[in-house]
């Protein structure tokens, strides 16, 4: 069955044709092909900001990218526009992966700021060389065509436009909703829950913004070929700005977003630019006033733009069922019970003069749960961060299954089969809970960005929408899969970043601090998963204050107080200690 999403795509693709072929004035055709050029750039900003949270004003030097690739190849070697399409797209692709690699690194203000200085640039560049004709750019190019057929400015050319637009959203539609989509959509507030998962956060940044380059670049092809000459005015800082304002106002985390500020700005413009000089009398650049008040105004009142009030009306179905017949994801080798599968050796982690962490060693058996415990501030977080790879240790040695994952970072910690929770809950408050819970098993899957666009990746995605209900039932929580996880009262999402973590098919799984926030109810339910999760042979490291769940489901208790080990032992040995009473009620040992 036809979901809603689709009836609407194919109702907005046969309105292409309906329009082309409908009795409109060339003017409004002409307004149209404006739009759906727009449009395209800010697709790319919707996926680059909007979902992936970096703010370019760059993207106009893109659009130029590809307006003069075409423009200097068709004048001079006579290439056909349709070969210098993909030079351009070369050349774009390139030049977004360099200003990415060196930018994107930069958090905070740097990389608007790295965009602007970009922008800038390559402005001055068009316009200081002569080979690109300087400010006055090039002019005579030829519009598109296919054979005899000439696309021109007019209706075959707004069907060529709006085709690739409507192309470009059902392509990034498509990547949303997949593997990678999901770790591209954890970019913006979730970077460390997603390094946890076995994503690397930095690489999908810089595919983010070559995309993003990519789609502005066919943009300026089609529109060099439009107007049929290129000039830097129409690539410079400026239009950059305007690209972002038009998404911004849109809708920026919203694919129609992209269009509907298009469209908006673009009449705006043009009617602004007649009506208010009219009004006022006398001539002058007033709807830039204009629209820096109404961005003002949308930013506070409508921060997440037009479309979003549209998208609230929308009804959402939840995601159909189709994968009960998908393959099994692949599992990994499980370690006999009673192996050793953890080994830390001497950890030390020292901020500044504070050692927060001092060499604290310990061992995990396969199919034991240990408990780390000690009052606040003893260190346990730390010696947590420490073994996962979030921090990086001082001194000492952490071996997983025999191997040395001193160095490793979290992500290839992950992906050696040790996923952990956090203190904190952290998840993608839009995402479903089952969406959620699929980040978990990233590392087990394998598709990319093309073929998630193109859709050939739905055999893989059932393979991991299957594991996530598959481990979202085995802790009880089946009944929360299309559920939006910011829903979630505090217990469940507990549980739902448990289920997350199994879904790497972890050899030892770290929580930390589990109980925090839970009532009696849930927390006896989360001690009968613990139970249930040993009984299988699954190795359990908890970080845990409530110590009547620790004693209860513990098989070996390691203390910590400021930073050392104060003693290990069993719970019954631990609850006899008269050192750990001492620590814990803050008296003398
Ligand atoms: N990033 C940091 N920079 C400086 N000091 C830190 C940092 N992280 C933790 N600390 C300090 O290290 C010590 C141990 O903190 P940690 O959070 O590991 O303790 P904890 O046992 O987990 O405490 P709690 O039970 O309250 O979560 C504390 O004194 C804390 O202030």
């Amino acid at each position: 069955m036809l979901k809603k999403q689709n009836i609407a795509l194919l109702l907005l693709a046969a309105a292409v044709p309906l329009i082309a072929l409908a009795p409109l004035p060339d003017f409004w055709i002409a307004q149209l092909n404006y739009i759906g050029l727009y449009a395209l750039v800010c697709l790319g900003l919707v996926l680059l900001t909007g979902v992936g949270g970096l703010t370019s004003f760059g993207q106009a030097a893109f659009v130029g990218i590809g307006a003069y690739t075409t423009a200097w190849l068709t004048l001079n070697t006579g290439m056909s526009p349709w070969l210098t399409l993909f030079v351009g797209l070369g050349f774009t692709a390139v030049s977004a992966m360099v200003v990415g690699l060196i930018t994107l690194r930069m958090s905070g203000h740097y990389l608007p700021l790295a965009t602007i200085a970009w922008g800038l640039a390559l402005y001055y560049l068009m316009g200081n060389l002569d080979a690109l004709g300087k400010y006055d750019g090039l002019l005579g190019l030829k519009s598109l065509s296919i054979g005899s057929i000439d696309i021109g400015q007019g209706r075959l050319f707004f069907v060529l436009t709006w085709a690739i637009l409507l192309a470009g959203a059902i392509a990034l539609l498509n990547l949303l909703d997949s593997r990678p989509g999901r770790a591209i959509r954890s970019l913006k507030g979730g970077s460390q829950m997603a390094e946890a998962m076995g994503i690397s956060t930095f690489r999908y940044k810089v595919t983010i913004f070559v995309i993003a380059a990519l789609f502005a670049c066919v943009s300026g092809w089609l529109l060099a070929h439009f107007q049929r000459t290129v000039n830097p005015s129409a690539f410079g800082l400026k239009m950059g700005i305007e690209y972002l304002f038009m998404a911004v106002i849109g809708g920026v985390g919203h694919v129609w977003g992209a269009i509907v500020g298009a469209a908006l700005i673009k009449l705006l413009d043009d009617y602004l630019q007649v009506a208010l000089p009219a009004l006022i009398g006398t001539s002058g650049s007033y709807e830039v006033i204009v629209f820096g008040i109404t961005m003002v105004l949308v930013l506070k009142y409508l921060p997440d733009g037009l479309w979003s009030v549209v998208a609230r009306k929308l009804p959402k179905a939840p995601r159909s069922v189709d994968w009960q017949h998908a393959a099994d994801l692949p599992a990994r080798s499980k370690p006999a019970q009673g192996d050793v599968v953890l080994q830390v050796d001497k950890i030390r982690k020292q901020f500044g003069g504070l050692t927060a962490v001092n060499d604290i060693s310990f061992d995990i058996a396969a199919g034991q749960i240990v408990g780390l415990i000690g009052p606040n501030g003893a260190g346990k977080s730390t010696t947590f961060n420490l073994i996962t790879g979030v921090l990086s240790k001082t001194s000492g040695q952490v071996l997983f299954r025999g191997s040395d994952i001193s160095a490793m970072p979290s992500r290839d910690i992950s992906r050696q089969g040790m996923a952990r929770t956090f203190q904190h809950v952290k998840m993608i408050p839009d995402m479903t809970v089952l969406e959620n819970v699929a980040m978990g098993a990233y590392t087990r899957g394998r598709s990319g960005v093309v073929s998630s666009m193109l859709r050939t990746n739905q055999a893989e995605e059932q393979s991991l929408m299957k594991e996530a209900q598959r481990q979202l039932e085995r802790i009880g929580m089946g009944a929360y899969l299309h559920e939006q996880a910011g829903n979630l009262a505090m217990g469940p999402q507990r549980l739902m970043e448990i289920a997350r973590a199994l879904c790497c098919d972890p050899a030892l799984l770290l929580l930390d601090e589990p109980a925090a926030g839970l009532r009696h109810k849930e927390k006896q339910a989360l001690a009968a998963v613990l139970r249930q999760l040993q009984s299988e042979g699954m190795s359990i490291l908890l970080v845990e204050h409530d110590m009547g769940l620790v004693m209860d489901v513990c098989d070996h208790l390691v203390v910590m107080e400021f930073g050392t080990l104060l003693t290990q032992g069993t719970p019954a040995e631990i609850q006899a200690s008269p050192a750990v009473r001492a620590a814990y009620l803050g008296t003398e040992h």
